[in-house]
């Protein structure tokens, strides 16, 4: 059989990963994708580098752009990363070239998935992108395939194994954001820079690209509302566990009249949901469609070998001659996104505020909730501290965004309140 012939560019985790993969299965994939799927050519920036994958007999290009032209390589993987640079003119080069595409490159495609997917498109050829969300676990393919017959309601998931991994290790060890964060780096999961992993951008670029799949929209990346872990302190940790919630950071897409409203922050999630106890590296999706009803999958979301997985089951697709439309409808059919404000969300919040433990703090703090509509749930505080600052923990009725966002920024200005007030979204039970 006439192997499919692989360039693979970026040798870093997951390129290095995917190397190994294809030579450890090479039997396996070669039954299942019809014919031998061979490595034949790399591009990578040091070639004294040791990385535990033999390379000998395979051509490694200085300049990855001669991936494109390599006459030996039918399918281009781009594992560079970055939405611009390199990766950007690599992809765009093997289309022109009449190569098909594998990335596993988030940024690239919730940035420039339209023009990208247009070209491939207009040349007929496959660009796959299963590892670029949620890791191993095959969530393009579900929703894209398995869930094509429906109309999703909403995609809500953990799409960052990095903050998953801190927020999980902060609550079950109790140890330091940095720490933690540089253990996640040593693992392979984190982005070459950690701060699109912490500030939520990365779980950003995947929720456009799920949004995309599950509302037949063009990606539209500017339109996410995003807010990273960096402010979640072991201490609302804790009220979080006391509370009966978990803390995670959520990717969320839904369905409004309006439009669809994308957002990515953390949330308290009751502990009696399901991605409540999804922990660790591990990602998780929980998408609603009018026919299946909930689908839930989850999966390791980072790290050589599960993304390496993904890749691979791209390329077997391309060897077995699959054409399923690049956002699973032609680019003609997708839609513009209609981009829904975060302030007309609706919903219960988490309000933590450090303040002077002295009489009236609490009747000044619901004055001004009461002012702006806001009702309470309820309130903790514990024990007693006179003169001294004290965490207080005020739990929300369903109110809207916009009302909160404007009770808060007065609560900052009372002279009780010493701290920035922490802010967090609750997940209905
Ligand atoms: N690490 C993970 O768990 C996951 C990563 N991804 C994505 O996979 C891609 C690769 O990520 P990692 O392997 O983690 O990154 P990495 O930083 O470990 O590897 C990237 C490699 O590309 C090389 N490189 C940089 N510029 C180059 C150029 N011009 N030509 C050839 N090689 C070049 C770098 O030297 C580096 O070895 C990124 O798009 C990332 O977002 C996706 C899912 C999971
Ligand atoms: N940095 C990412 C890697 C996978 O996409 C993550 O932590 O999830
Ligand atoms: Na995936």
């Amino acid at each position: 059989m006439t192997p499919l012939k692989i360039g693979i560019a970026g040798l870093g985790t997951v390129g290095a990963g995917t190397a190994r993969l294809l030579a450890d299965n090479a039997a396996l994939i070669a039954t299942r994708a019809g014919r031998p799927i061979t490595l034949t050519a790399v591009s990578a920036r040091d070639k004294s580098r040791d990385r535990g994958i033999a390379l000998t007999g395979i051509t490694w290009h200085d300049d990855a752009l001669a991936l494109a032209a390599d006459p030996n390589v039918d399918v281009v993987v781009e594992l560079i990363g970055g939405s611009d640079g390199p990766a950007k003119a690599l992809v765009e080069a093997a289309i022109a070239a009449g190569r098909p595409v594998v990335t596993a490159n988030k940024a690239l495609l919730a940035i420039h998935g339209t023009a990208l997917a247009a070209a491939a498109e207009a040349a007929g050829l496959p660009l796959g992108f299963e590892a670029a969300v949620a890791g191993g676990i095959p969530v393009i393919k579900l929703l894209r395939e398995g869930l094509a017959a429906n109309r999703v309601s909403r995609v809500a998931g953990i799409l960052n194994g990095t903050c998953n991994y801190i927020l999980t290790t902060m609550r079950e060890e109790g140890r330091d954001f940095p720490e933690v964060l540089a253990d996640a780096q040593a693992l392979g999961y984190a982005e070459a820079d950690p701060a699109f992993d912490i500030e939520g951008v990365d779980a950003a670029h995947k929720l456009t690209i799920l949004a995309a799949l599950a509302f037949g929209q063009n990606v539209d990346f500017s339109a996410v509302h995003i807010e990273g872990i960096r402010n979640i302190s072991a201490l609302d940790i804790s009220f979080a566990e006391e509370l009966g919630y978990r803390i995670k950071l959520l990717g969320i897409a839904q369905q409004t009249p309006s439009g669809v409203s994308m957002r990515v922050h953390p949330a308290m999630v009751p502990v009696s949901k399901l991605l409540a106890a999804v922990e660790g590296v591990f990602n998780a999706v929980l998408m609603e469609g009018d026919f299946s009803g909930p689908v839930f999958c989850q999966g390791r979301g980072a790290g050589a070998g599960p993304t390496a997985s993904a890749v691979v089951a791209d390329l077997i697709d391309i060897a077995r001659g699959s054409k399923i439309p690049v956002w699973g409808a032609a680019q003609a059919a997708l839609a513009p996104s209609r981009p829904v404000a975060i302030s007309a969300l609706t919903g219960a919040y988490y309000l933590r505020l450090m303040v002077t433990d002295q009489p009236g703090v609490l009747a000044d703090v619901t004055a001004i909730l009461r002012d702006h509509g806001i009702s309470l749930e309820s309130m903790l505080q514990h024990g007693r501290s006179p003169g001294e600052a004290v965490p207080i923990v005020l739990v929300t009725h369903d109110t809207i965004e916009a009302a909160i966002s404007a009770a808060i920024s007065r609560i900052a200005t009372l002279d009780c309140v010493l701290e920035t007030p922490a802010l967090i979204r609750i997940e209905p039970k």
